[in-house]
């Protein structure tokens, strides 16, 4: 049977552990659920009964259309001999094993990824202030509870890493090209160049409406382009250091280093007309981002948000170990800052710096890893199962018209045409427009504020498992990590797929050779995600939410009882807990001779 794609093989790997390692459980943050601040839409915990169950399949799934099912099972029999043992004696689960008996949470109604931090800074530096403006589209900005217990505080380097995650995925658009735009046309126009643009058509006429909307368009373009110029100020600020630190040793070989260092501060001082005492408090601080940019890389400089300055400036967490946190992340952030923004690097032609990209494509196209090591290309990670293995990311899912015909067995069946609609869990009215969206159940995922990315990566277990997920930054409780994306189908058998049930129709996902991340979720018997059902517009959805995965984390889910039942596969969830352990035992344990 052919489970190449989907199950990895168990082949242990002795590399960094995310999820073990000091430095970044230096990163994770206490997450308390403040029921204060939550809004219940609904307790959803009927829907989530009926559930989609994650399923090693034993016998075809019902209701295939057509009967291009049976050659889909024909050619998985034909590879049956190829098998990891996860694919064998597989069963359908009852999703009651996944979650009848936990307490399903709330959900909140809006906001969904939390920077990590657990505090309201109140102290925040001017001129830093403008840099959060323009991740306002995605994170939340729900009011944060200051912690009674001080020692739960995120600390300014935890600040710093959080606020480099939110930048990555947050939305801005480090773009210099738009920086230069903006203000010719000021130059020209005497206006900006968004409402030069619209005074073209009509500008004039614009109702309220039409100008709130124009307004809005150019206060994010100019936020953003702001925010391109603070990245470009710490650019040139950390590396005019490095030109000093320069100047100083060239002077210091024909003098004191003493007398070399006054004489390049002096000469400074004049360039900048600062008094000595000025440059010294600048000079401190952008010390400071030398010094980052040194571990975490220029990406960590680039996307740090309002925790730089502080960082820098206060000198709290300025030790050996946060360096080494910077240095374990670089390689991390660069995967996320090159796949997702393409042209960051382009800043760094101000300095002359190299602008070539690191890593191309999509961001799980990557493994990350150890510390040390680069991230490291998905497809050869399963090579030993499957020599052509490739994987095509999918924002939506694709109905098998092989199967299904031009029916989508999604489509929830509703008495009222205006129902299918009107969300089934909160009741509002559901619109892809966001004037017209009040259903905020899954805004990361169902809103026009929706995630371009997620904050997760894959990762390379150190526990055997191949490759897992981890969360680059936490999801509180309720929030949605993903939308199960694959192939719509019915019919295959001996593949690991996602089983949706409405009324008219079971139906299969396949993650197979294309989906989405949460193809590489693992199990664990203590998992900190479960998987729901949800209606977006008249389609069932099968969506993944958090019960409360920290920073840092790998995400997890329970693949329930029976997907492990007859499975001659060894749980390596590595929970106390774990309900598979005396099973293991006996698996492990050859039989004794007679
Ligand atoms: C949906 S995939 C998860 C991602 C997978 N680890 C990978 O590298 O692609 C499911 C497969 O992961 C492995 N797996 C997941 N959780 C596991 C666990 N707790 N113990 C052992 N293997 C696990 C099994 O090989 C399983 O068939």
């Amino acid at each position: 049977m052919d489970m190449r794609a989907l199950g990895a093989g168990t082949s242990a790997a002795n590399v960094f552990d995310p999820c073990d390692n000091r430095l970044l459980a230096d990163l994770n943050f206490v997450l308390r659920q403040e029921s204060n601040t939550l809004t219940i839409v609904r307790d959803r915990r009927s829907h989530a009964l009926a559930s989609a169950a994650l399923v090693v399949l034993a016998a075809p799934a019902p209701v295939p259309r057509t009967r291009a099912a049976e050659a889909n099972v024909s050619a998985y029999e034909v590879n049956s001999d190829d098998a990891t043992p996860a694919s064998r004696h597989a069963v359908p689960i009852d999703p009651i094993d996944v979650w009848g008996t936990r307490p399903t949470k709330r959900r909140k109604t809006a906001g969904w990824i939390q920077p990590g931090s657990t505090s309201q800074s109140t102290a925040t530096s001017d001129v830093i202030s403008s840099q959060v403006e323009s991740q306002a589209t995605c994170v939340s900005q729900r009011q944060k509870r200051v912690s009674d217990n001080p020692s739960v505080q995120p600390s300014t380097l935890d600040k710093l890493v959080s606020g480099v995650w939110a930048s990555i995925y947050g939305g801005i658009k480090l773009d210099p090209v738009e920086v230069i735009g903006q203000w010719q046309a000021i130059e020209s126009s005497g206006r900006p160049k968004l409402l030069m643009d619209t005074a073209s058509e009509d500008f004039q006429g614009a109702n309220v409406a039409g100008m709130f909307e124009r307004m809005s368009l150019l206060t994010r373009r100019i936020s953003q382009t702001s925010r391109t110029c603070r990245s470009l100020e710490v650019i040139v600020q950390a590396y005019w250091m490095r030109c000093f630190d320069d100047h100083v040793a060239e002077l210091a070989l024909a003098t004191t280093r003493e007398k070399a260092k006054k004489r390049a501060m002096s000469q400074a001082c004049a360039d900048f007309k600062w008094s000595d005492k000025e440059l010294r408090n600048k000079m401190s601080v952008w010390r400071g981002y030398y010094d980052i940019q040194q571990s975490g890389g220029w990406v960590a400089l680039v996307f740090a948000g309002m925790g730089l300055y502080r960082f820098c400036k206060y000198r709290v967490s300025f030790n050996d170990e946060a360096f080494q946190t910077l240095r374990a992340l670089r390689h991390r952030w660069e995967v996320a800052a090159d796949t997702i923004h393409p042209h960051w690097r382009q800043l760094l032609r101000i300095i002359g710096g190299s602008i070539e990209r690191r890593y191309t494509g999509h961001p799980h196209d990557w493994v990350v890893g150890s510390p040390s090591d680069e991230a490291i290309p998905l497809a050869p990670t399963y090579y030993q199962w499957d020599p052509d293995f490739s994987y095509t990311h999918l924002f939506e899912s694709i109905v098998d018209e092989d199967v299904w015909c031009d029916f989508d067995p999604r489509t929830v069946t509703t008495k009222e045409a205006q129902d299918a609609l009107k969300c089934q869990s909160c009741g509002e009215h559901q619109s892809d427009e966001s004037a017209h969206n009040n259903c905020l159940c899954f805004p990361n995922l169902y809103s026009s504020a929706k995630a371009a990315f997620l904050p997760v990566q894959v990762f390379r277990t150190p526990t055997g498992k191949n490759n897992g997920l981890i969360a680059c930054m936490s999801f509180e409780p309720g929030i949605a990590i993903g939308e199960f994306i694959g192939e719509v189908t019915a019919g295959l058998v001996n593949v690991d797929v996602m089983i949706g049930q409405t009324e008219k129709a079971t139906y299969q996902i396949s993650q197979r050779r294309q989906g989405n991340h949460l193809r590489f979720v693992n199990h664990s018997c203590q998992p900190n995600s479960q998987y729901e059902r949800f209606v977006w517009l008249g389609k069932q959805r099968i969506v993944l939410v958090s019960r409360g995965v920290e920073a840092g984390n790998e995400i997890t889910v329970d693949y329930s009882d029976t997907y492990w039942r007859h499975l001659d596969k060894v749980c390596l969830c590595g929970k106390p807990t774990c309900r598979y352990k005396e099973r293991d035992r006996d698996l492990l344990t050859p039989p004794e001779s007679e």
